[in-house]
C-alpha cells in the first residue's frame, strides 16, 4: 500500500511538473505590455490562472481519457478500465457538481446511474455566479442531493449518504464505480455507526472544531464513527472496481484525510481517537454512544482488501500554484513558489509574510544583509519552504524585473469579535498593518523603494460568510485608510475585515470572483516591483 501511495504521489507530482514545463512556451512572450497593468490587475490574473488549473474541465482533461473506439475504456495514468453498461458514479463535496457534469459530457450514455451529495444551495449559487455549465442537465442520469447547511452534517446529507450506500452495495464484480471526492465531503456523507446518532456526531464535530482541532484530528475521529468514511465506501462497493478522482483541500494531500478518506483504508485506530479527545479534554464530554463506539476493539482494514480501488488526486493547491507560476512568468515576473502548506493562526501567518517581504526586498537590494530576518523566518518552520533555495533563485533577479512570490495553504482565525470577515481578508489586512508598523519603526526602511501588492484568496471564491474570495493590500493601505478616517486596527479587533474592505476605496481591495466551483484551500500572491519602473 505504501508503494501505491508513493506511486500516486509521483503521478500527482508529475502533473505539477508538466504544468511547470508549460512555462517554456511562455518564455518568448511579448513583454511590451508587461507594466501597462497595475500590480493588482496582475495579481488578479495570476489568481484566476491558479484557479483555472483546478477547474473540473481542466482537471479531468488532464487526468482522464475516454477511448470510445474498440472496447470503450477509461484511461487514468497507466490504468485502463473497460466500460460496458457497467459504469456508476457517486460524489460528495463542495466541488463535485462540476466534476460530475463534466464527466457526464465525456462519458455520455455509458453512465448508467449516479448520485452526488453537494452543499445546500450550491445549484442556485453557481447559476448566480454565471457558472451554469457546472450544473447537470435536466435529463441527467446523475441525481443531485443538496444538504449539510453551514458545512455541518444534517438529515438531508444523511439521506444522500444512505442512497449512496444503497447504490454502492448493489454493485457487482463487473461494475465500475467512479467516486468523485472533494473538500466538504465529510459533512456531505454522514453515516454514523449505530448506535451513534446524527445529533451525537454533530456534537462531536462541533466540540472538536470549537477547540481548534486540526482537520487531521477531526477526520481521524469522524472515520471511527462512520460506516462510509475511512475506507467504508470502498468496502461497501466490493467486488465492483472503484476509481476515485480526488480534489485535495488539505495540507499535505493525505488521501485518508480528504473528506475522511471513504475509499482509503484508515490507518487510525480507536486509541488514536481517544488520544485526540484527551488532548482537547473532551473524553468525558462525549455522548455515551460515541464513547462506546470508540471503545469497541476495531481492527484496522487490511490494505490488501483494497485491491479493487484506485485513488487518484486530480487537483491540489500545488497544481494551482504551478499554473500561477507560469502566468507570473508570462507577465514578466521572476516567480517563486514558496510552499503549499502555509497554515496557522492568521496573526502568525501575517508575521511570516511580513518578514518574508522585508527579507526579499532587502535581499534584492543587497543579498545577505538581513541574516536576522532569515533566522526569524527559518524559526517559523513553514513546511515545504526552502528559504536558502529561494534566496539563491533571487540571485538571478535583474534590475528591471519584478518578483512574484506564491504560496498556499489555509490559516485559521481565532474569532474575538462579531464582525464580518474571512481568513483571507483578515490576513491581507494584518499583512498591511505589519508592513505599516515596520515602515513607521525604521527610518531607514528599504520597503518604500518597492511597489508591493499582497493578495490572499480562497480558491472556492468564498471567504468566510462573505461574498468576497479574499483581498489585496498594498504598502500604503493603512495610511490611505487613515486619510479616509478608517482605523484598520479597530476593524481587525472585532474581526470586521469585510466591513472595512467594503468601505475602503469603495471596495477596491476586495477580491471578488463569485463561487468558482472548485476548492483547493487558499492562495497568496506577493508582487514586488521597483518603483522606478512605474
Ligand atoms: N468575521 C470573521 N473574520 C475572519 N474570519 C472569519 C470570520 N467569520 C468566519 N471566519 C472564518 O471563516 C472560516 C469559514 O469560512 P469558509 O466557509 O470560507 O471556510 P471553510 O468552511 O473552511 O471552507 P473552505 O475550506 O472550503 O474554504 C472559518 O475558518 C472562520 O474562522
Ligand atoms: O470534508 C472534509 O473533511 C474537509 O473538507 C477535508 O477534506
Amino acid at each position: 500500500m505504501a508503494n501505491t501511495f508513493k506511486k500516486l504521489h509521483f503521478i500527482h507530482q508529475a502533473y505539477v511538473k508538466k504544468i511547470i514545463g508549460f512555462q517554456n512556451c511562455y518564455q518568448t512572450h511579448k513583454q511590451s505590455h508587461r507594466y501597462s497593468m497595475s500590480l493588482q490587475e496582475h495579481g488578479q490574473q495570476i489568481f484566476h490562472c491558479a484557479i483555472s488549473a483546478v477547474m473540473p474541465e481542466n482537471m479531468l482533461k488532464r487526468s482522464l481519457t475516454f477511448v470510445s473506439e474498440g472496447s470503450p475504456r477509461i484511461v487514468v495514468g497507466d490504468r485502463e478500465f473497460l466500460i460496458q453498461k457497467n459504469l456508476y458514479l457517486v460524489g460528495f463535496g463542495k466541488a463535485v457538481l462540476g466534476m460530475a457534469a463534466e464527466l457526464e459530457k465525456i462519458l455520455g450514455n455509458h453512465l448508467v446511474q449516479g448520485l452526488v451529495s453537494v452543499p445546500d444551495g450550491i445549484c442556485a449559487s453557481l447559476r448566480q455566479a454565471g457558472r451554469g455549465k457546472m450544473l447537470l442537465k435536466s435529463d441527467s442520469r446523475i441525481k443531485v442531493m443538496e444538504g449539510a447547511k453551514h458545512n455541518l452534517p444534517d438529515e438531508a446529507a444523511v439521506r444522500a449518504a444512505e442512497e449512496i450506500e444503497r447504490l454502492t452495495k448493489g454493485l457487482t464484480a463487473s461494475d465500475l464505480l467512479l467516486v468523485l471526492i472533494s473538500g466538504g465531503g465529510s459533512a456531505l456523507l454522514p453515516a454514523p455507526v449505530p448506535p451513534v446518532t446524527l445529533e451525537e456526531k454533530q456534537t462531536v464535530t462541533k466540540m472538536l472544531a470549537a477547540r481548534g482541532a486540526t482537520i487531521h484530528e477531526l477526520n481521524t475521529v469522524r472515520k471511527s464513527l462512520s460506516r462510509l468514511k475511512g475506507g467504508g465506501l470502498a468496502q461497501a462497493a466490493y467486488p465492483a472496481q472503484v476509481l476515485s478522482l480526488i480534489l485535495s483541500d488539505v495540507i499535505g494531500d493525505s488521501l485518508d484525510i480528504i473528506a475522511s478518506g471513504p475509499t482509503v483504508p484508515s490507518s487510525h485506530s480507536a486509541s488514536d481517537c481517544l488520544q485526540i479527545l484527551g488532548k482537547y479534554n473532551l473524553q468525558h464530554a462525549m455522548p455515551a454512544a460515541v464513547k462506546s463506539a470508540l471503545q469497541q476493539p476495531n481492527s484496522l482494514p487490511d490494505p490488501r482488501e483494497f485491491k479493487h480501488v484506485h485513488n487518484v488526486i486530480i487537483g491540489s493547491n500545488s497544481l494551482a500554484l504551478a499554473q500561477a507560476r507560469c502566468r507570473a512568468q508570462e507577465l514578466g515576473y521572476l516567480p517563486l513558489v514558496l510552499s503549499a502548506a502555509v497554515s496557522g493562526e492568521v496573526k502568525e501567518v501575517s508575521r511570516f509574510y511580513s518578514l518574508l517581504i522585508q527579507l526579499v526586498c532587502s535581499y534584492l537590494v543587497e543579498p545577505g544583509t538581513d541574516p536576522q530576518a532569515e533566522r526569524d523566518l527559518m524559526k517559523l518552520q513553514i513546511p515545504g519552504l526552502d528559504l536558502p533555495g529561494c534566496l539563491e533563485t533571487l540571485n538571478s533577479f535583474r534590475p528591471g524585473r519584478a518578483v512574484c512570490l506564491l504560496a498556499g495553504g489555509e490559516s485559521t482565525v481565532h474569532l474575538q469579535g462579531d464582525g464580518k470577515g474571512g481568513r483571507n481578508q483578515e490576513l491581507a489586512l494584518r499583512v498591511a498593518l505589519e508592513l505599516h508598523r515596520v515602515q513607521m519603526a525604521k527610518a531607514d526602511c528599504s520597503l518604500g523603494r518597492w511597489d508591493i501588492v499582497f493578495l490572499s484568496g480562497g480558491t472556492d471564491g468564498q471567504d468566510g460568510p462573505t461574498d468576497a474570495a479574499g483581498a489585496f493590500c498594498s504598502l500604503e493601505l493603512v495610511k490611505q485608510a487613515e486619510q479616509e478616517g478608517l482605523d484598520v486596527e479597530a476593524f481587525l479587533g472585532c474581526n470586521d475585515s469585510y466591513t472595512f474592505l467594503s468601505k475602503f476605496q469603495n471596495g477596491h481591495s476586495l477580491l471578488l470572483t463569485g463561487l468558482t466551483g472548485t476548492n483547493v484551500m487558499d492562495i497568496q500572491i506577493i508582487l514586488i516591483r521597483n518603483r522606478d519602473l512605474n
